[in-house]
């Protein structure tokens, strides 16, 4: 079987500044490292075979809206790679969409950016405005439209482009439940087409009625890769298990897991 996708030993630091002095600092005293290094991801590897779904799940922070972007080439790395064998559309709120023009020509733009021609966009474009259920709201901009119509628009966009590689990023979840099924409909179709397809949300049971395989993610790292039964079960019990825990735990958990992820650099010198 071909890999579809593999990641391989990728990270992702971003910089967290407690004051502006400090970011200033870090861009002009190059010697010197201000801030503190906080990793979003730590060493992930995995791969995934063509047509497999694959789940993403982990709790608030575990860093899987950052991996999403990372597969569909939104962000880099800090370190590692990721290899697509394929085209990647990335569906998530606001992706790729600009809010300053109309649903219309935010289907036009980016149609003309992956190379269709006026004559296939045309073609195109009726079909995308009526799956995305947008009628005359079509030619408002995008930034008066509330999330679920921008996830619908998004969601349209990708799914007609018809990409080798589809990432969803809960974009199903604030969409209304029509939608959601509609949409799942058509993941169904990718799905017997082979397509390949990550799916991040926290329904679980969507994740069970579609997921190949689970990736869950805490804090940064991988903590269980496997098949969908498996790893929801295991998961299941650990959310039951955290939702139990007293506030006061829960922070306990969430700053030992934190600390793991951060590294603290030297304070700035007062100017
Ligand atoms: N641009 C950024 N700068 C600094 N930290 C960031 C940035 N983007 C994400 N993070 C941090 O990286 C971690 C992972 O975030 P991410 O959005 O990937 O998590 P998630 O699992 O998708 O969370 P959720 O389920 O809440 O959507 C979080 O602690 C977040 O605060």
């Amino acid at each position: 079987m071909i890999n579809s996708v593999e990641v391989k030993n990728v990270s992702k630091r971003y910089k967290l500044y407690k004051k502006q002095s400090e970011r200033i600092l870090d861009l002009l005293v190059p010697y010197k490292d201000y801030g503190e290094d906080f990793f979003a991801l730590q060493n992930v590897s995995f791969e995934v075979e063509q047509g497999s779904i694959v789940g993403l799940v982990g709790i608030n922070g575990s860093g899987k809206s950052t991996l999403a972007n990372i597969i569909a080439g939104v962000i880099p790395t800090t370190n590692g790679q990721v290899t697509s064998n394929g085209n990647v559309a990335l569906i998530a709120v606001n992706a790729g969409l600009d809010g300053k023009l109309s649903g219309r020509e935010n289907i036009e733009l980016k149609l003309l950016m992956l190379g269709f021609s006026q004559k296939e966009i045309t073609a195109m474009e009726n079909e995308i405005i009526e799956f995305a259920e947008l009628e005359k709201f079509i030619d408002q901009p995008v930034k008066t439209y509330s999330s679920g119509m921008k996830s619908r628009l998004g969601f349209s966009i990708s799914v007609r482009v018809n990409p080798d590689i589809l990432i969803v990023d809960e974009a199903l979840s604030v969409g209304d439940k029509a939608f959601s099924e509609k949409s799942l409909d058509k993941m169904m179709e990718f799905k017997e087409k082979g397509k390949t397809m990550f799916f991040v949300s926290h329904s679980i049971s969507q994740m069970r009625r579609f997921c190949d395989q689970i990736l869950w993610l805490e804090f940064g790292v991988v903590k269980e890769y496997g098949a969908t039964k498996e790893v929801l079960s295991k998961y299941e019990s650990f959310l039951e298990e955290y939702k139990a825990l007293s506030k006061t735990d829960k922070k306990k958990y969430r700053t030992r897991a934190l600390n793991r992820q951060s590294k603290k650099n030297e304070e700035p010198a007062v100017l």
